[in-house]
């Protein structure tokens, strides 16, 4: 018999129902349960999109559910928690978001998951560490979405730029998914050329002096967009389902994630955006860039900066009753 996979969604806000809408739009999974504190708008949600189904590409099965559900699920994605307000960092979010991962990822680990946890409620790179811990499963079946909508918005704003297909543009922007990040020059490419050759093919259209502000505004869109409308959804949801079907299909795709490291890039310990490997059994493998040393340094500034915001997060907060900080 066919392997029917499950994908169980904590969180049914913006960016939740908007990743189940997108997902039932691709077909990508055979079943969704969706889980959230206000049960009413989970639940309401889930009726909606079953009214989808006729458009829908194949009939797939979907419920308002608890954590029950998530026994068999293949995969549990994580969207639930607080999201920044006008002016609030991704950082700004920690304790608060901290602690409802703990009894969340306690609550999914009750069910007897055992599948891949994907997770992209901000910070996404730390609370997907605590989800790591919080769960004690193995790290390469721990995901964050990283730097994926990052990598996404640079590759369109590069688009933009040169006026070629976003698909054709190749560039990753790696380190936190936050103020920190950077972008990869060194290993971006523009239809088959590197970005500065593509300048250096045409200097009356193009100047490198304009990278730096296009990763400005890569870095920060997501400001521009909440001062807008109050939340970015739409480019996360389509991210995590990319995501989700390199997943569950097995597609050994590289994506950037939040992965995490043990020695790449000197650095260890932590979870943070770098290129990998994702299949089915979850990240496959880290991609080890050569980055140049100016892109070196601001990975490892961004690293240390994660390290040092999570300290108090995992010495205060999350084993106060556990000696040992580990599972
Ligand atoms: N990684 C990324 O690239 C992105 C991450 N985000 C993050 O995603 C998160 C969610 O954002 P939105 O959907 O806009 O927020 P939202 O407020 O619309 O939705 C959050 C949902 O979480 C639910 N929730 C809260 N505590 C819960 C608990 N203990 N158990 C179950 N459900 C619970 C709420 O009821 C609500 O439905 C935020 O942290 C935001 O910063 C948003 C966009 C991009
Ligand atoms: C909110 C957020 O993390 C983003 O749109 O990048």
């Amino acid at each position: 018999m066919e392997h029917v996979n499950r994908v169980a969604l904590i969180g049914t806000g913006a960016v939740g129902s908007s990743y189940a809408f997108a997902l039932l739009n691709q077909g990508v999974a055979d079943e969704l349960v969706m889980i959230d504190l206000n049960k009413e708008k989970s639940e309401g949600d889930a009726m909606d999109l079953n009214h989808g189904l006729a458009f829908a590409p194949a009939n797939k099965k979907i419920w308002f559910g608890d954590y029950a559900d998530c026994e068999s699920a293949d995969l549990v994605v994580i969207t639930a928690g607080a999201n920044q307000k006008p002016g609030e960092t991704r950082l700004d979010l920690l304790e608060k978001n901290t602690a409802i991962f703990k009894s969340i990822v306690d609550s999914v680990m009750k069910s007897g998951f055992d599948g891949i946890f994907l997770v992209a409620t901000n910070p996404v790179d730390i609370l997907t560490y605590m989800t790591w811990k919080f769960s004690g499963l193995p790290t390469e079946r721990v995901i964050g979405s990283g730097t994926i909508l990052d990598t996404a918005r640079l590759r369109f704003k590069l688009s933009e730029y040169f006026n070629i297909d976003t698909r054709n543009v190749h560039a990753y922007i790696m380190g936190e998914h936050g103020d920190s990040e950077l972008p990869v020059w060194s290993h971006a490419n523009v239809a088959g050329r590197s970005v500065f050759d593509r300048i250096k093919d045409h200097p009356h259209l193009y100047d490198v002096k304009d990278l730096e502000g296009i990763f400005e505004q890569v870095r920060d869109a997501a400001y521009h967009i909440i001062e807008r409308k109050g939340a970015t959804h739409y480019g996360i949801a389509m991210g995590l389902v990319r995501l989700t079907k390199a997943i569950l299909h097995n597609e050994n795709a590289v994506l950037t994630v939040s992965g995490y490291l043990q020695g790449q890039y000197g650095m260890a310990d932590l979870y943070i955006g770098v290129p990998a490997i994702v299949n089915r059994k979850g990240i496959q493998e880290i991609i080890e860039l050569n980055l140049d040393q100016d892109e070196r340094d601001k990975f490892h500034a961004s690293a240390s900066l994660l390290k040092e915001a999570m300290e108090p997060v995992i010495h205060n907060n999350v084993y106060k009753d556990d000696d040992s900080g580990e599972k």
